[in-house]
C-alpha cells in the first residue's frame, strides 16, 4: 500500500495521511503545457503549439497530450526545456512515498543494532518516489507529451522474489513508470553504455546473478572484464564461467576461441540440416559479457601488436553479433565511452537492445541511442531502455553483495592449480556449502 507524506513530517503520523490516488489527477495540464511553452519561448513568429488530441489509455498511469508545433521548432527544443514543463505541472511541495508493507520484512535484530532507529526504519520503508508528475516526450510529426501521475523511484533495492516472476530467459531490469520491466536475455545482443559510476557494473552483476539463479544448468559465460577483473571476480570461479579474461591478450584468446566454437557449431548444424539452435534442440545459451569494451578499441591501444589484437577482438565481436544469436551466443557489450571506434557500427546495428545510463555528452547519447537525453540523466541506476518497439526510462535494481554471494556459492567449482597432479575438477560446495567463497567490494586506491 502506498501512502503519501510531505517531507519532514514524523514517522508516527504516516498512518494518518491520505492515500495517493493514481487515477485521473490530470487537472488542466493541457493548458498548463501550452502556457509553459509560451513562457519559455517555444513559439515561432507569434505562433504557439496547438493541442490536437488528449487521451488517457485504460489501465495506464498517464494522460497523453498531442500537439502540433510551429514550423522551425524541433523535438530537441522541447526536450531541452523538459524540466521547466515538469516543474510547471507539479506543486511546490516535495512529496515522498513510503511502503508500509515493507515493515513486516524488518528484522528486530537489525532495528536494535541501528545507530538511529527512527532513520533506519524510515530508510527501510522509503521508496524515494517523489510524487511528482513526470513527462515523457516523443515526436512523430506531432509532439507527444505523456504526463505520468508519478515519477520513477530514485533507488530500488533488488528483491529476490522478482526472480520467481521471470519467465524463460527474462531478467528483472528495474522499474518504469508502469511497473517492473523484464528483459529477455536470449532475444538478441545488448549494448550497455554509461559514464563511470552510474551503474553499468552493478547492472551486469544483476544480469549474471539472474542467469546463475534461474538457469544454472543452461548458462555458459565468457566474462571479459577489462577493469582488471575486479567487477566480474564474483563469478570467476562459477562452473558456468567457461572463459575469464582480464586483459587484452586474454580477451583476444577468448574471443578467438568463441568464434571458432561458433563456426564449429555452424558446421555441425549444417550437417544436421538445421539453421539454428532451437531447431537443433540445444538448450544451453552462451553469454559473452564485455565490461569496459573501450579497452578493446584500436584507438585506445598504442603499441602495434596491441592495435592488431584490438582489431581482431572487434572483428570477433562483430562476428558474434552477426552470426552468434542463431548459434546460441549473445554479446553484452558495455562501455563508458560510446564514441568513434569504441562503438563499432556493426555491433550497434546488430544489437537490438540498448541500455543507456548517464552519458557525458549529447553526441555520445546520439551515437548509442540515436537521440539526445542520456546526458540529462542525473541519477545512478537510471537508464534509457531502448528496443526496436520504443524506449523508456527505467530505474534499475541495485543488487546487494550478500544476494550475489548467495547465488554464487552453490555454483563455485574449485579448479586444481596447473601444477597439481590430478586434473580432476573438484565440484563441491553446491549442497554442503563446503567451499563458500565470500567476496566483498573494496575501494582500490
Ligand atoms: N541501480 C542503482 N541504483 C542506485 N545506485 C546505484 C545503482 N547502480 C549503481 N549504483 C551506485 O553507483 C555506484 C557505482 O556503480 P557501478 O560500479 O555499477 O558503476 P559503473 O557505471 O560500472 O562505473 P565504472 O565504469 O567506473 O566501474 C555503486 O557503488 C552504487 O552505489
Amino acid at each position: 500500500m502506498f501512502v503519501e507524506i510531505a517531507s519532514g513530517i514524523t514517522f508516527a503520523s504516516i498512518y494518518g495521511i491520505a492515500k495517493f490516488s493514481s487515477e485521473g489527477n490530470s487537472g488542466n495540464d493541457s493548458k498548463k503545457i501550452l502556457k509553459i511553452a509560451d513562457a519559455v519561448g517555444l513559439k515561432k513568429d507569434g505562433k504557439s503549439i496547438r493541442i490536437f488530441r488528449k487521451y488517457r489509455p485504460k489501465e495506464k498511469k498517464y494522460t497523453e497530450y498531442v500537439y502540433q508545433i510551429p514550423l522551425g521548432l524541433s523535438e530537441k527544443d522541447f526536450l531541452d526545456k523538459l524540466d521547466k514543463f515538469e516543474d510547471g505541472l507539479n506543486n511546490k511541495k516535495t512529496m515522498y512515498k513510503y511502503k508500509l508493507s515493507k515493515l513486516k520484512h524488518l528484522k528486530l535484530k537489525d532495528i536494535r543494532e541501528a545507530e538511529d532507529t527512527f532513520e533506519f526504519i524510515k530508510d527501510s520503508i522509503r521508496e524515494v518516489i517523489k510524487i511528482r508528475k513526470s513527462i515523457e516526450l516523443s515526436y512523430d510529426g506531432m509532439l507527444h507529451f505523456k504526463v505520468y501521475d508519478t515519477g520513477i523511484p530514485d533507488k530500488i533495492k533488488f528483491d529476490e522474489k522478482l526472480w520467481d516472476k521471470c519467465q524463460g530467459w527474462e531478467m528483472p531490469v528495474g522499474e518504469t513508470r508502469e511497473g517492473v520491466l523484464f528483459h529477455k536475455l536470449d532475444d538478441g545482443h545488448t549494448v550497455i553504455a554509461g559514464a563511470t559510476t552510474f551503474g553499468k557494473s552493478a547492472f551486469l552483476k544483476l544480469l549474471v546473478s539472474t542467469l546463475l539463479k534461474n538457469k544454472p544448468d543452461k548458462t555458459e559465460l565468457s566474462l571479459i572484464d577489462l577493469k582488471g577483473g575486479l567487477e566480474m571476480m564474483y563469478f570467476e570461479h562459477c562452473k558456468q564461467t567457461v572463459n575469464f579474461a582480464d586483459n587484452l591478450e586474454k580477451a583476444s584468446d577468448v574471443l578467438k576461441s568463441i568464434r571458432e566454437d561458433i563456426e564449429k557449431r555452424q558446421r555441425r548444424l549444417r550437417i544436421k540440416g538445421v539453421n539454428n539452435i532451437k531447431k537443433a534442440g540445444i538448450k544451453k545459451r552462451h553469454f559473452v559479457i564485455v565490461d569496459e569494451a573501450s579497452q578493446l578499441a584500436p584507438s585506445m591501444n598504442v603499441g602495434k601488436g596491441e592495435k592488431a589484437l584490438a582489431l581482431q577482438c572487434q572483428a570477433d565481436m562483430a562476428f558474434i553479433t552477426r552470426i552468434g544469436h542463431s548459434m546460441g551466443y549473445t554479446l553484452i557489450y558495455a562501455t563508458q565511452y560510446p564514441v568513434g571506434d569504441i562503438m563499432p557500427n556493426q555491433i550497434k546495428a546488430n544489437s537490438n537492445t540498448t541500455m543507456c545510463f548517464r552519458l557525458e555528452t549529447d553526441t555520445q547519447s546520439m551515437t548509442v541511442l540515436d537521440r539526445n537525453g542520456a546526458e540529462d540523466i542525473e541519477l545512478r541506476g537510471r537508464m534509457i531502455y531502448s528496443v526496436p518497439s520504443g524506449y523508456q526510462q527505467v530505474q534499475s535494481y541495485l543488487i546487494a553483495d550478500k544476494t550475489i554471494n548467495e547465488v554464487v556459492a552453490p555454483n563455485i567449482v574449485i579448479r586444481p592449480r596447473k601444477d597439481d597432479i590430478s586434473e580432476v575438477l573438484l565440484e563441491k560446495g553446491a549442497k554442503d556449502r563446503q567451499y563458500t567463497i565470500e567476496f566483498k567490494e573494496t575501494d582500490i586506491p
